[in-house]
């Protein structure tokens, strides 16, 4: 029977042998993205498994991503009806979560037009000089009286800060998201969007573990506050309390009062809502977990540490901050961002994808309302592409033009195809720009009595996944 599994049956990929009922899903564990490359290991790089009643494929190798996410994307553009995601997304009307159709179609250019285009991106870049600026200050404060810095807290108060302003049109501070406690609510929704819960391998009974687990009345609560948020949001904007140009929520609240149509329907509030949901979260949380890996791995590394920030130094001279324009000279910079995303990706599953129509990997079949992950941490940490995959060595990418766009599939950071994402941007300029302030302003030393190999290295569980224990550091402004 295992002999059988291991070479799979009538075209289907190789499978671990599971239990009646829940099949694999004991093979899981915390952290998916880990287990499932262990088992890729064993069973190769299209893997068949069940979970609960949901027949699931993953793909752990660049090739097979390739053919998944290139040559079959259309294949296997839609999403699968997810639990969290559902409730999160008021069923489904974002883009993320939102199944592939003329709704999502129509949903995403309008987002890449008014949202995601370098002009706005650009037009942004004010605000971003205003939080790092106010980022700067307070560091250089703990940086005079010797204090650690909670790096991983400040990246994502940094990254909330900039997005609500520049697409909310309001500072966070005083919103009902600072009041109750952003952080956490932040983590938690994302613990939603990426848990593997019940309702979605047991669609008959699986709402009652749900239930009993707890797990449901926390998504309910997190719904509610997110809920909160985006309320306020546009009561402030009703009520004309807002200065400044015209931001995203003036022209989703401008679309719903001209009736327009998108997709199926006519814009309404949810819509919008589960559209902020998107802006909220989608750019929030990653930018933040990059950010806090990269300054992990150069603690950890204290060459690497030395010759990013000479570079940084020695390549902008004295200057109060830097710029936009000063990234395109920062190239050790851009290869230490493309290591960490390499053996940290934010999003290490990709966000999952479901079969429309029949299609072969490597000569397997994938049948459709199968539900793909494709495993970008295995991919990364793939010895038959990388070179000692454990090290972190940002040299790797001089001679080579491995970017994380989407074309390479040894890195696929933001995913590839027609769900590739959209903010990636927006996400890559936020963190060079970040970091690059950070290095640049402040050498960085590990809290009094801390070693090195102190330094925490686990993973938090979650559709993005960041570092389990925050990360502290002293700064010693330079
Ligand atoms: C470092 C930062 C970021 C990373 C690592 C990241 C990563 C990803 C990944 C892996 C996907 C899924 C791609 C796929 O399914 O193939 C995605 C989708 C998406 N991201 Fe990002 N992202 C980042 C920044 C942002 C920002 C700043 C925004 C918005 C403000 C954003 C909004 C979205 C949206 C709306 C989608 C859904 C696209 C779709 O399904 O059509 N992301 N992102």
């Amino acid at each position: 029977f295992k002999h059988k599994n291991r070479r799979g049956r009538q075209g289907n990929p190789p499978s671990p042998p599971g239990y009646p009922i829940i099949g694999n899903l004991h093979q899981l564990g915390d952290l998916p993205h880990q287990a499932l490359c262990r088992l890729s290991k064993k069973y190769g790089p299209v893997m068949l498994l069940k979970l609960g009643s949901v027949p699931t494929v993953v793909v752990s190798s660049s090739e097979t991503a390739k053919q998944v996410l290139k040559i079959h994307d259309l294949h296997c553009c839609s999403r699968p009806p997810l639990a969290g995601p559902k409730e999160l997304s008021y069923n489904y009307l974002d883009i993320i979560f939102s199944p592939y159709g003329d709704y999502w179609k129509e949903l995403r250019r309008l987002c890449l037009q008014e949202l995601f285009s370098a002009k706005r991106v650009h037009s942004i870049q004010p605000i971003k000089d205003e939080e790092v600026k106010k980022l700067i200050d307070l560091v250089a404060e703990s940086a005079s009286q010797k204090n650690p810095v909670n790096l991983s807290e400040k990246f994502l108060t940094l990254t909330v800060s900039v997005i609500c302003k520049a697409a909310f049109g309001f500072s966070f501070h005083g919103t009902v998201l600072n009041n109750a406690g952003f952080d956490k609510l932040i983590r938690e929704a994302f613990v939603f969007l990426g848990s593997f819960s019940a309702s979605d391998f047991f669609p008959n009974g699986g709402w009652i573990i749900d239930r009993l687990t707890g797990l449901q009345a926390r998504r309910e609560r997190s719904v509610r506050d997110l809920d909160a948020f985006y309320e306020q949001m546009i009561d402030l904007h009703k009520q004309g309390n807002k200065e400044g140009v015209e931001d995203f929520v003036d022209l989703l609240l401008k679309l719903e009062k001209e009736e327009s149509v998108l997709g199926y329907g006519k814009l309404t509030r949810n819509h919008i809502k589960a559209i902020l949901m998107n802006v909220l979260l989608g750019g929030i949380n990653t930018s933040a977990i990059s950010m806090t890996w990269a300054m992990a791995e150069l603690m950890r590394n204290p060459r690497a540490m030395k010759k990013v920030q000479s570079e940084i130094r020695n390549k902008i001279g004295n200057k109060p901050m830097i710029s936009l324009e000063d990234m395109e000279q920062l190239h050790y910079l851009k290869m230490v961002i493309k290591e960490t995303w390499r053996i940290h990706p934010p999003a290490p599953l990709l966000i999952p994808r479901e079969v429309r129509s029949e299609f072969e990997v490597n000569g397997y079949t994938i049948k459709p309302k199968t539900v793909v992950y494709v495993n970008t941490w295995a991919i990364g940490r793939d010895p038959d592409t990388w070179k000692d995959p454990e090290v972190f060595l940002p040299e790797r990418f001089m001679d080579n033009d491995i970017d994380a766009k989407g074309q390479n599939f040894e890195l696929l950071t933001f995913g590839s195809g027609r769900r590739v994402c959209p903010g990636m941007y927006m996400g890559t300029t936020m963190v060079e720009f970040g970091l690059a302030n950070m290095l640049y302003h402040f050498d960085w030393k590990l809290p009094e009595g801390m070693k090195v190999e102190d330094i925490d290295m686990q993973e938090a569980a979650g559709l993005a996944v960041g570092k389990k224990i925050d990360l502290l550091l002293v700064p010693v402004k330079y």
